[in-house]
């Protein structure tokens, strides 16, 4: 039994869908543990159909009466706010791009990450601090104690994703969703971060959805790839053959271009 199951996932802006739909048809299987990579380029659909996963689709977005978002046996979409809340954020966390944007400016990180423990998790104040610390060492922060203490804007782009991340993991979820969590990150840091995410999948028997529009950023770290474009899956299969032998011209093209920079790393890590 899949952990996820995605049928027919169908997005428009008009409740009737007669329009052309902006996500059509989208299919996707993820198993306990499992990673699945989403690519893309830009407006093909990957940020709607995580956003969808998550219940947190734009209100001027309608999904089509045959899509069907199955999360551990439960129908998501025939969920209402309330029957949303131990799904989003506890069962499934996400990680976005632009970090620093999800957190509160005047707040020290540590104290926003404990403020999460204490009302999502019920902890007492001492041992959500704690907590906190133990989940910054966690997410491989250098001196954790002393980060606590510091506000975002004392802290490099990698340090808030790692903060990011602790407060997406912090309620032990099954799924993590990671919607271009590496992209505004220079290539070092954004190689830590993936070295960080699959560690964790790992410890913690995580499933993964990475989504990048880059392929060699997916293929490190992903067994199962789907590539979309303008809104429809047009290749899937697992790393090693959407990058040993692209079926889609589209495909074809990612592969090429990725050439140069770095794809023989990923060829040579799935020994292609
Ligand atoms: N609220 C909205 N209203 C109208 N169109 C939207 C809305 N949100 C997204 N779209 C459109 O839907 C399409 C898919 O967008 P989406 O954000 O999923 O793409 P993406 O692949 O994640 O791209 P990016 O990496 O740039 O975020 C795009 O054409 C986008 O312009």
């Amino acid at each position: 039994m899949p952990l996820l199951e995605v049928r027919n996932l169908t997005i428009s802006l008009d409740p009737g869908h007669l329009d052309a739909p902006l996500v059509s048809g989208v299919d996707l299987t993820l198993h306990r543990g499992g990673t699945l990579g989403i690519v893309g380029e830009s407006g093909s659909g990957k940020s709607l159909t995580c956003r969808s996963v998550l219940g947190i689709l734009p209100p001027e977005l309608y999904t089509g009466p045959e899509t069907s978002i199955r999360f551990d046996r439960v129908e998501l979409t025939e969920l209402d706010t309330a029957g949303w809340l131990p799904y989003r954020a506890d069962r499934i966390g996400a990680v976005f791009q632009d970090p620093g944007s999800y957190l509160d400016p005047s707040v020290p990180v540590g104290r926003q990450l404990a403020e999460v423990l204490r009302v999502r998790g019920g902890l007492r104040k001492r041992e959500a601090r704690d907590r906190a610390v133990e989940l910054f060492t966690e997410v491989g922060l250098r001196e954790p104690g002393r980060v606590a203490g510091q506000y975002p804007f004392e802290l490099s782009g990698g340090m808030l994703q790692r903060v990011l991340i602790a407060i997406a993991i912090c309620r032990d979820p099954d799924l993590l969703i990671a919607d271009e969590a590496t992209t505004a990150l220079d290539v070092t840091v954004q190689a830590e971060v993936l070295d960080l995410l699959a560690d964790l999948r790992e410890r913690h028997g995580l499933a993964l959805v990475l989504v990048s529009h880059d392929l060699a950023v997916v293929a490190q770290v992903c067994e199962e790839v789907v590539v979309m474009r303008s809104g429809r899956i047009v290749e899937r299969g697992t790393a090693e053959q959407v990058l040993r032998a692209p079926q889609h011209e589209y495909t074809r093209s990612l592969v090429e271009a990725h050439a140069r920079f770095g794809i023989e790393h990923v060829r040579e890590a799935h020994r292609v």
